[in-house]
């Protein structure tokens, strides 16, 4: 499947053992050409449990994209309005939206330090992180902020202008992100649209990244750039993200396509 074009490898290993390790995972990504590989499992509590994997190989907690497939299928199966997922970073709510388009729940924001996590202790709405020679940096200083899973998100006047492939993985695995982090490089066009780029962690420069389309409004909205409302650009698709007063919750609404799915 796919989530504005973020591709995915799903497993339904709700009655079927699937305990892949990092070399068998790296192996499915590279045979689907999938950016994660995720695996459903059942839960005791809500309708499904969710593990996610970047196509490098180690596990993560968070997959906006990923989890509104996953809410599609679960949906469509369940002839449902709304399904929770289970998730390591928590539960999350998916429902139908208009147009089969599917909106998924990501919560609140973390902006301590320690939760993006940050190395040391700095105002996470401009960290400094020096790449390239001190008199000449690359990039002006991101805003960090977890969608349970961290993101550096710089704004930039034009996002075509910059080397990504290798700027990203300079800023990925930057001695202040001790858990690595995902780079977005945002360019604000009005108070309610943001052309966005994410270079992802464990996954590289994919076609969208939901939790990354996330950070990209909170970083901007908080920084008074746009709305809490607005409609993200990405290389392979449009979502929209609102992050909402009355709760404090970011809501992701967007296309799902499910390319081909079969018995293995
Ligand atoms: N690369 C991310 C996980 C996938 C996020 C992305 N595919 C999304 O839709 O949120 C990380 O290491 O935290």
């Amino acid at each position: 499947m796919n989530g504005a074009g973020n591709a995915f490898a799903i497993f339904d290993a709700r009655d079927r053992k699937f305990t892949p390790d990092a070399d068998r995972i790296r192996a499915i990504a590279e045979q689907m050409q999938a950016d994660q590989v995720m695996s459903i499992e059942r839960d005791t509590m809500v309708d499904s449990y969710l593990r996610i994997w970047n196509s490098s190989g180690e596990e993560v907690d968070a997959c906006g994209n990923g989890t509104r497939a996953v809410a599609h299928l679960l949906l469509a199966e369940a002839q449902k309005d709304q399904v929770k997922i289970r998730t390591n970073a928590g539960v999350l709510k998916g429902q139908k939206a208009d147009n089969g388009l599917v909106t998924i729940d990501m919560g609140s924001p973390l902006m301590g330090w320690e939760d993006i996590p940050l190395s040391e202790k700095m105002d996470v709405r401009g960290v400094d992180v020096r790449i390239g020679p001190m008199d000449k940096p690359y990039l002006a200083k991101p805003a960090v902020v977890s969608m349970g899973n961290p993101h550096a998100v710089f704004f930039v006047d034009d996002v075509d202008a910059y080397d990504i492939p290798n700027i990203g993985p300079l800023v990925e695995w930057h001695p202040l992100f001790p858990e690595g982090v995902n780079v977005g490089f945002a360019q604000v066009i009005d108070r309610e649209t943001i052309r966005l780029r994410v270079w992802e962690r464990g996954a590289g420069l994919t076609k969208a990244c939901g939790t990354g389309a996330c950070a990209a409004l909170v970083c901007a909205a908080r920084a008074g750039k746009t709305e809490r409302r607005a409609k993200l650009i990405l290389d392979g698709g449009e979502l929209i993200i609102h992050w909402q007063e009355s709760d404090d919750h970011v809501l992701m609404t967007g296309p799902v396509e499910l390319e081909m799915s079969f018995e293995v």
